[in-house]
């Protein structure tokens, strides 16, 4: 795997250098190495097959010149000519067939790899880098970019090959033919070549054009079916139809600018082609009457002319999927070479994440998702082992952010965040994720079954266990009242389950995997006065004997709280029990205030 860009690299469909197209071309053509074996199969039967079928028109010669013409009436000669023709055309057939399997074997094969691989790796990346890349477009990449890769090696790969060969033994056959003729031939190379070089340049904007325009409409697709509901709340499906329909207008003209660029460019072949055959019926059919070519060769003569301008009008045509497959390439190799921002140190700190025990220190901690935008500035934080601590403050007050710092979904920029005196970048991530649990906002459930969802697919924990865990976190009962109990498949995102029992399938995942530390970013959903019960006793069970921190969007949830965090603007403002903090009249007996709806002060009462 390529090593190199961080993960600051420029977009993935962006514009690349020479020197990069040639490394993601190397990089590609490393996948085929294990390939070699079957690569040389291949050229052997490409070459058996090719020689097979420009045979034949030579075996016609040989029965027109030797035989037909000559008046020898050799009915034999004829027949045993007939024959070696036929063995001639199941040769070609057999060898076609058997190249053609191979290559799709392995074009398969080769991409079949790069896609695993590219899922692995984007999988490693970290949470800044989709930040700022749009789901629709890796979707793109993961499909549809391998897809034209694939391409590259069954059909480009195939045309260079087999079209290769035919021309150079095409050539070679008309020299032996009739040297003179085959040189007036050849002056039709440099034309050709002019054409297609041409044509080239412009056709690689063309249809860079028409995948960035299919790129986009993709991840407008992709995007807006993930915010469906929110697109229906607001009534704006007449706006979106209006977005999708330029986008979609815009991808159609450059498909459509695509399709009559490579009509023109087959029909200028075909016109060329012919124009060739004309060209050799004349001079030769001249030589013909003149008593100074055979028959035979003429008709041979056309016969090869005409397959002349086959493989180089193959070869052109593979222009486009190699030009797509160039852009496929690169836009791959620049997925490759980005970097995950977070990383394993070099020698990570062993630890077992059972025997942590869950103290937590931000000292001095700076951070900022984009230069110049600081959001938090030099705030500190300690934290006993099983404390439990509540989060609140306004929207943006950096409260997730805080979060996201000891789950290392980013790198703190000064400062550092410890748990049980250790610098978590010295973690490996592996460890870190085992001792801090995660229960989002918004849990996300995958496409599987309950019991799937809470074991996260580990078959080494019991359905007995998650069961268990499930019960533990109070969520049996909604869970049985399913139609299929803890069979029930969830769709994707977990859609007909309410936030609050989103919720509780994620706390019953935290009592499988057993983190000494659990963050808990409230829903914010309104939650039905039964399910908000029955998250705060889920919360109150699973807390028991961690480290806890909850970003608390009501109040109520973290009244019991040891200790509440009160932040505003990156800061840590206040900080105390829900007395303390209600006595000293600030920040949170405001907070407290409006969330209770009332005007009055409420510290003292
Ligand atoms: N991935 C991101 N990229 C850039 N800026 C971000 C990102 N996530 C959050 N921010 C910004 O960082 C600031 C703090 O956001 P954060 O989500 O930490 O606040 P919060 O207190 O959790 O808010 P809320 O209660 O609304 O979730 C906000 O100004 C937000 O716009």
């Amino acid at each position: 795997m390529p090593k190199g860009k961080a993960e600051t690299a420029a977009s993935p469909a962006g514009a690349v250098g020479k020197e990069d197209r040639r490394a993601a071309f190397r990089t590609m053509l490393a996948y085929a190495k294990p390939y070699r074996l079957r690569f040389a199969l291949i050229f052997l039967c490409t070459l058996l097959a090719i020689a097979a079928d420009l045979l034949q028109p030579y075996l016609v010669k040989i029965a027109i010149d030797d035989n037909l013409m000559d008046g020898r009436n050799d009915y034999g000669m004829l027949l045993i000519i007939s024959i070696v023709y036929l063995v001639f055309v199941v040769v070609s057939l057999l060898f076609t067939y058997l190249q053609n399997n191979m290559l799709q074997y392995v074009g398969q094969h080769i991409v079949a790899t790069i896609r695993k691989d590219l899922f692995g790796h984007i999988s490693k990346l970290s949470m800044s880098f989709f930040d700022r890349f749009p789901n629709g477009s890796l979707v793109t990449h993961v499909s549809s970019d391998t897809e034209t890769l694939n391409q590259f090696f069954t059909q480009v790969f195939l045309s260079l090959m087999r079209d290769g060969m035919t021309l150079l033994f095409i050539i070679a056959l008309m020299f032996h033919l009739d040297p003179e003729l085959a040189g007036y031939s050849m002056i039709l190379l440099p034309i050709i070549a002019g054409i297609a070089i041409g044509f080239r340049s412009y056709m690689r904007s063309i249809y860079h054009n028409a995948r960035t325009q299919l790129s986009r409409l993709i991840a407008f697709t992709a995007e807006n079916l993930a915010g469906m509901n929110l697109i229906q709340a607001f009534h704006q499906q007449n706006e979106q139809q209006q977005s999708f329909d330029d986008q979609n207008k815009r991808f159609l003209r450059a498909n459509l600018r695509e399709v009559r660029t490579n009509v023109l460019f087959n029909r200028s072949f075909d016109i060329l082609g012919n124009v060739s055959v004309a060209f050799i019926v004349w001079i030769g059919g001249m030589a013909v009457f003149e008593r100074t070519m055979e028959f035979g060769v003429l008709y041979a003569f056309i016969t090869y002319i005409r397959q002349f301008f086959q493989p180089i009008n193959s070869i052109t045509q593979q222009w486009n999927t190699l030009q797509s497959a160039t852009v496929s390439m690169d836009r791959l190799w620049r997925l490759f070479s980005t970097e995950p921002a977070v990383r394993d140190p070099d020698r990570p700190r062993t630890v077992d994440p059972t025997s942590v025990q869950g103290r937590i220190d931000y000292d001095n901690v700076h951070f900022h998702y984009q230069e110049g935008v600081p959001i938090l500035s030099g705030l500190d934080l300690h934290i006993r082992p099983g404390e439990m601590i509540g989060i609140v403050g306004a929207t943006g007050a950096g409260k997730s952010s805080l979060m996201s710092l000891l789950c290392r979904f980013y790198d703190v920029q000064q400062g550092s965040v410890r748990i049980d005196g250790v610098d978590i970048r010295e973690l490996p991530q592996s460890s870190l994720h085992r001792i801090v649990g995660l229960v989002q906002q918004e849990p996300f459930l995958y496409s599987g079954s309950i019991v799937d969802n809470v074991r996260l697919f580990d078959e080494s924990i019991s359905r007995d266990e998650v069961i268990r865990a499930c019960r533990f976190v109070g969520a049996d009962e909604l869970i049985t009242r399913l139609k299929d109990g803890y069979d029930t498949m969830l769709s994707e995102r977990g859609s007909g389950l309410s936030a609050g029992e989103r919720q509780l399938i994620s706390f019953a995942r935290i009592v499988v995997f057993k983190p000494r530390i659990l963050i808990l970013d409230e829903a914010t959903a309104n939650l039905d006065s039964h399910t908000e019960q029955l998250v705060q006793s889920a919360l109150h069970v699973v807390s028991q004997g961690r480290t806890t921190l909850v970003i608390a969007h009501r109040l109520s949830t973290i009244m019991q709280a040891d200790r509440i965090i009160v932040m505003k603007q990156g800061r840590i403002v206040e900080q105390g029990t829900h007395r303390e903090l209600l006595d000293r009249q600030g920040y949170y007996e405001q907070l407290y205030r409006h969330s209770q709806g009332t005007q009055q002060p409420v510290g003292r009462r």
